[in-house]
């Protein structure tokens, strides 16, 4: 099967300082369709920097990135933002959710910006399939100030699920909640691979990253794969 993100010698240098500093140091990594890994590493270690240079936003200094077997290291903003919105979908710590609109509205959001002309009712069935992915369609109307934390990042998590992305990246979805809620949110996010969506997810929650398929740790720019016990 061929590796939805496949990594191999990525490395991102920091320049514009006094000395240039290696944030990235020859970076393997392989995602699989359905399958989930945990990004664990102290703070500073680069796991943000790494989630960035896969999600596009960034590129590397050196190595080959994969993306579905093609070659995309060396991409021009114009096709990487192509990219960005039709393979990946992104949940951060912060929900940036609009505080007017609605659950559906705000999810509605991410297929009017991108995804082309899409008629009323499919995009309404397309929002409401996505908002029951995370088992929130019952609140479809309601607006962000009056739900929970874990019900703004499901929300969140439907916006980022709606146009059927391949790759889910989630850079601490949990740091903003509790415990319980967390869980509630790694359940959404691991039922999306159950539908083939790759799963990265950058975490400080042990527990959370023992959920995941692997963990691999990031020491000063360098990955290594963990072994379970
Ligand atoms: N634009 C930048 N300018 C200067 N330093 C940067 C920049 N981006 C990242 N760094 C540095 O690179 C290192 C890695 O940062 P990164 O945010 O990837 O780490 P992290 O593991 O995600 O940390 P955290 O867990 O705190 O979010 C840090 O030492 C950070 O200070």
């Amino acid at each position: 099967m061929t590796a939805l993100i496949e990594l191999t010698g990525i490395t991102k240098v920091l320049k514009g300082q006094k000395q240039p500093r290696t944030i990235l140091d020859g970076i393997d990594l392989s995602v699989h369709p359905g399958e989930s890994v945990a990004i664990v590493g102290r703070s500073g270690s680069g796991k943000s920097t790494l989630l960035s240079v896969i999600g596009l936003f960034d590129r590397p200094d050196q190595g080959s990135y994969l993306l579905g077997g093609q070659e995309i290291s060396r991409l021009k903003e114009r096709r990487a933002a192509k990219l960005r919105s039709s393979q990946f979908g992104f949940v951060f710590q912060r929900f940036f959710l609009l505080k007017h609109l609605t659950a559906a509205q705000n999810v509605s959001m991410a297929l009017v910006n991108g995804q082309g002309w899409l008629p009323r009712r499919d995009r309404r069935a397309r929002v409401m399939e996505a908002l029951e992915q995370v088992g929130i369609a019952h609140l479809a109307k309601n607006r962000p100030p009056k739900m929970s934390g874990g019900e703004q990042q499901r929300v969140a998590i439907a916006r980022a699920l709606v146009r059927n992305p391949q790759i889910l990246l989630a850079d601490e979805p949990t740091g903003a909640l509790d415990t319980e809620t967390g869980t509630l949110v790694i359940d959404a996010l691991l039922e999306a691979t159950t539908r083939g969506c790759g799963l990265i997810l950058v975490t400080h929650d042990r527990d959370h990253a023992a959920r995941m398929g692997r963990t691999v740790d990031l020491v000063d720019g360098v990955l290594t794969e963990r072994v379970a016990a």
